[in-house]
Formats: C-alpha cells, structure tokens, sequence
C-alpha cells in the first residue's frame, strides 16, 4: 500500500469539506467504510480531521426485501441503485461497496475507480446445534443426511447439492448478525457464508468449517471491497487510485470480465475466482451450474495478470459455449 503525501491527489481546490462518503448500514458495509477511510487518511494526512469526512448510510432495494432471492426481485444491482442515484445528484461524492454486490457494467457516468487489498475470498460453514464436529478430511461429514442448509446464494446451493445430493437448501437472507442466530436457534441445520464479513465483524471463529476455492468457487468479487466515483471526478480518482491494490486490482478484473462475458442473471450459478501465481500469472477458475446440482461445469485457465480481462471474457465464452443454453435465458 502507497505511504506518504501525495499532493496531485488531493482534492480540487474549491471542492470543500467534508468529502460525502455513501455507505450501506449493515455492520459490515459500516466496517468496510471505515476501514477504507483509515486508507485515504493514512495516504492523505491532511484529511485525518474530524471534519473531512461525511457518512451518508443509503438505505437500498436489497436492504429493504429480505423476504425474497434477490433474483426473484430483479437481480443484479439491488445493493447500489440508491446508491448509484445518490453520486449521480451529487448527494454524495463516492461510495464503498463489496464488490461482488457492484454489477460489472457501471451505469453512465459512474467508474469504479479503485478495488481495495483482498479479504480471504473463501466462503465458510456455520453449523448449527444438530451437526457433528468438523471433519478435517471432508469439509460436508459434519453435515447429517438430509439437512436442511440456509442459503439464498444459487451459487453456494448448486455447490453444495452437486457434492452432496442428499441436502436440501432454504432461503436465508438478511444480514450476517441475523443469519448466524437463525442457525444458532435451529432453523437450519448449517449456513454458508463469506469468510471476509466474518472476520471483518470479528465472527471468525463462528467458521467451523472453511471451504477451499476449488470446493466451492467464491462469486466473483468475494472479500474486496470497490469505490465508486463520478467519472468527471478527476481529483477524487486519482486520489483514489493512489490506494488501489494492484492484485486486487487484477484478480478483480478477471473475474468480472468472466462474470460480464457469461452476462447470466442472479438466478444462474455462477462462480469466479482469480490468484496471482508465484511467478506472477494469473490464475482464474470459473464455475457455471444448474441451482440443483444437477450440472455443474468448472473450468480454470492461467495466463499474464496484465491480460486478466481477456483471460475473464474468454473463460466466460468457453463456459458458456459448454453450458445448457437455458442457463443463459
Ligand atoms: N451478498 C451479501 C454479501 N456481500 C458481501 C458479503 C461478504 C463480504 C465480501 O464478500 O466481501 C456478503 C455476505 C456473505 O455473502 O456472506
């Protein structure tokens, strides 16, 4: 991460303080707005004061229908609409988002401007009181015949049920806090959920079981937290890209080139993760599967980092071209 002053990068003169940041409320969405305003004040010593920054928490779709799959309600974007409206009239100045809530494509006048240092992309098992302990050698024994896992992910369902047919899945939404205690109470057997939000709310050791990247492909995004930004925000953008972390920076875009070459809806499991390899390549796996189980493709491909879009856009058409067309309807 850049230390130091950088004076091209503070704001236009004239601009005046406070700079508005939009957040969503959840706890998390809090922590990760906070965390990236420690980032531009470590960067920006002139901005440490009190006064320099303005949190604006925007209540979105996504926030408010928590009885439905996101995919029955429209899909993609639920969590930035508002969001997106608010930077746009200027209500805001930019805004913090887990990326893999963020659609691929901006809409008009909106840049992603920067992806901040990747949390652990893995997703994890939260168990409930009917499970058995852990087993190190096979991450779903803990999981009896039968039971009933609370997701609303048909990414982390059409997993799931491929590895373990015997399963059946429920609808489980709302926020991490509210999902660990209907698990706790015995509504469901276990959840999934994303390591990153655990660890970034000091749940971790709620993770019983933590799932390797080939078990069970994160969505594309998992544990990196985006900045949007008008894009006739010169000064903010450079600002702002003076904290960009280059392998999130990478991985990110290879992932959601993939995603935006399959150009599924939120109802089409879809998994897509990227590394950078020791030697500096990039690493990228993707996943297409049917909510059931019943199919499931994956497939990975390695090439040079400074190419990670085209390696994302030409996975994608390799999954896609091998995919049931009805996946892509
Ligand atoms: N869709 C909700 C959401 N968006 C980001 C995270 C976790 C943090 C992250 O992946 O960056 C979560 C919760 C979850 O999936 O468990």
């Amino acid at each position: 991460m850049p230390t130091g002053h950088h004076p091209a990068a503070m704001p236009e003169h004239g601009r005046g303080l406070p700079l508005r940041v939009g957040t969503r409320g959840s706890p998390l969405a809090l922590w990760q707005t906070r965390h990236f305003l420690s980032i531009v004040t470590a960067l920006c010593p002139v901005l440490r004061d009190a006064q320099a920054f303005e949190e604006h928490v925007i209540a979105t779709s996504g926030d408010r229908i928590q009885d439905r799959r996101l995919a029955d309600i429209g899909g993609k974007g639920l969590f930035a609409k508002e969001i997106h409206e608010a930077l746009l009239d200027r209500r805001i100045d930019f805004a913090v988002h887990s990326l893999k809530d963020l659609e691929t494509e901006m809409p008009p006048g909106i840049v992603l401007a920067c992806t901040l240092k990747r949390e652990d992309a893995r997703d994890a098992i939260i168990l409930g009181p009917g499970c058995a302990a852990p087993d190190p050698a096979d991450p779903y024994a803990c999981l009896p015949a039968g039971a009933v896992i609370g997701t609303a992910s048909v990414r982390r369902q059409s997993q799931i049920l491929f590895a373990r047919p015997d399963l059946r899945c429920g609808m489980i939404r709302g926020n991490v806090q509210t999902r660990l205690s209907r698990v706790r109470g015995g509504e469901f057997a276990a959840s999934l959920l994303a390591l990153a939000g655990l660890k970034r709310l000091g749940l971790q050791g709620e993770a019983a079981v933590v799932l390797d990247a080939e078990a069970m492909v994160p969505a594309a995004g998992q544990g990196i937290v985006g900045i949007t930004v008008r894009e006739s925000d010169e000064a903010l953008r450079e600002l702002l890209s003076a904290i960009e972390d280059r392998e999130a920076a990478a991985v990110s875009r290879a992932e959601r080139a993939f995603l935006g070459a399959l150009d599924g809806s939120c109802r089409t499991p879809i998994g897509g993760h990227a590394r950078l390899l020791p030697g500096g390549e990039l690493h990228l796996t993707g996943l297409v599967a049917r909510p059931d189980g019943s199919f499931l493709l994956k497939r990975a491909l390695t090439g040079p980092a400074p190419e990670a879009e085209r390696l994302g856009r030409e996975l994608g058409r390799s999954l896609r071209a091998d995919s049931p067309a009805d996946l892509f309807a």
